[in-house]
């Protein structure tokens, strides 16, 4: 599978996993609160920040809404369709959760509207590791991590045939 911006393995994760995965963030945050309320960035960011928010009681919830790659490939540059009110205080004492950090391109952008805030991620990979404050799971930055969100069941393949494919 490999692609022009040089993802050559899948990790999927299931429903299962990153609820698991979410919820052992929120564990990890629980400590380093309370936050005054949740920014989700869109649209990754959602669904882990449904978990977290309710693990961690909060109800005031926002987003900053953008968009960096279509599909597999990334953009030129990070689009910023809306922003927060969160950006008054800078987002001091406030949490921002998204899905993952690849490249950190899109939190380096959302962090200049609330450098104060603290930014969770569940998944890192190594080269956007330094933006984030929190993650909980890393993995290789040759690696697509594939969302249960952007998966469908198939017939898979038989060894027998993959290893045609790669002859
Ligand atoms: O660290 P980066 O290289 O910037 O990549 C990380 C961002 O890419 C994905 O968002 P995407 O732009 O695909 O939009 P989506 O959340 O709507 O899927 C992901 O949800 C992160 O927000
Ligand atoms: N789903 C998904 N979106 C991304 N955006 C940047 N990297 C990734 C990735 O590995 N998986
Ligand atoms: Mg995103």
């Amino acid at each position: 599978m490999a692609s022009s911006a040089g993802y050559n393995k899948m990790f999927p994760v299931s429903w299962t996993e990153l609820h698991r995965d979410a919820r052992a963030l929120a564990w990890r945050l629980a400590d380093l609160g309370p936050f005054k309320g949740l920014v989700a960035i869109t649209r990754g960011g959602l669904v882990p920040a449904a978990i977290i928010a309710r693990e961690l009681n909060l109800r005031l919830i926002d987003t900053v809404c953008c968009s960096t790659y279509d599909r597999m490939e990334r953009g030129a540059k990070v689009e910023l369709l809306k922003g927060t009110s969160a950006e008054n205080d800078k987002g001091e004492g406030w949490l921002i959760v998204d899905d993952l950090v690849d490249t950190g391109v899109t939190a380096r952008a959302v962090r200049a509207l609330l450098p104060k805030a603290h930014f969770a991620t569940v998944y890192a990979k190594p080269a956007g590791r330094p933006t984030v404050d929190s993650y909980i799971t890393e993995v290789s930055q040759d690696t697509w991590i594939l969302f249960p969100w952007d998966q469908e069941a198939v017939m898979a393949k038989t060894i027998i045939e993959l290893k045609g494919s790669q002859q």
